[in-house]
């Protein structure tokens, strides 16, 4: 399970409370959860040791992600934009840290097609609003039967628009796909848009749970 946009000490404690396996660190620059260097070392000393620290990047500059994990030490790149797969490639390559592939999911096509790209897993997400410039991060699902037209080996985390009204339910569909690994929130954990919430935060996690993740 990852908890993605953690901004504060108290995010990060909540999300070693909640027991996750990944916490997330927005560098994405049109976000309201985006951290400074400051704060992502601050989440990241928290996180050491209980979950690995996910960068989320969204058409970010090579040489900024290489030198947000030169100053902070991510231990996984999420890539959020519109990355080609050539750029994917050079950043496991070249910054050698894992690649956390997110695409947009509307369609069979789409994620029967997941699999030709370069990534050593996926994230599956709701195409965001059209002509929103940010890329993810809205509360918003998509129609999550999509899932059995991805054929591949590759694993799988699921996000968008995940709650916890709705996390047993996206247990139960997404779980039964042979490459599901995890949930992957945001906007279902926070009391405001970029404001995590404790009680959501440790909710979200014992709903999933009681659901069998
Ligand atoms: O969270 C953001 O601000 C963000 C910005 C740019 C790209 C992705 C972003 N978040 C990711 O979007 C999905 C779904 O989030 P939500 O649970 O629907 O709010 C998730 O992977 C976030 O990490």
């Amino acid at each position: 399970m990852k908890y993605c946009g953690l901004r504060t000490p108290e995010d990060a404690m909540a999300a070693v409370d909640a027991k996750v396996q990944l916490g997330g660190l927005v560098f994405a620059h049109k976000s309201p959860r985006r951290v400074t260097l400051r704060e992502a070392h601050k989440v990241r000393d928290i996180l050491f040791g209980n979950a690995e620290v996910v960068g989320l990047f969204a058409d970010n500059a090579f040489e900024e992600i290489a030198a947000t994990h030169n100053a902070v030490g991510l231990d996984r790149v999420q890539l959020h934009g519109d990355e080609d797969d050539a750029f994917a490639e050079r950043v496991e390559k070249e910054i050698g840290l894992p690649v956390l592939r997110a695409l947009p999911i509307s369609s069979r096509e789409d994620a029967e097609r997941a699999d030709q790209r370069y990534g050593s897993a996926f994230l599956f997400d709701a195409r965001p609003p059209d002509g929103n410039p940010q890329k993810g991060g809205h509360g918003r699902a998509f129609d999550w039967s999509l899932l059995e037209a991805y054929s591949g080996e590759r694993k799988f985390l699921l996000a968008g628009g995940l709650s916890t009204e709705n996390v047993a339910n996206a247990v139960r569909i997404a779980g039964a796909h042979p490459a599901f690994a995890g949930l992957d929130v945001s906007s279902g954990i926070e009391r405001e848009r970029g404001i995590k919430d404790r009680g959501l935060m440790l909710g979200f996690a014992e709903n999933a749970r009681a659901a069998r993740i």
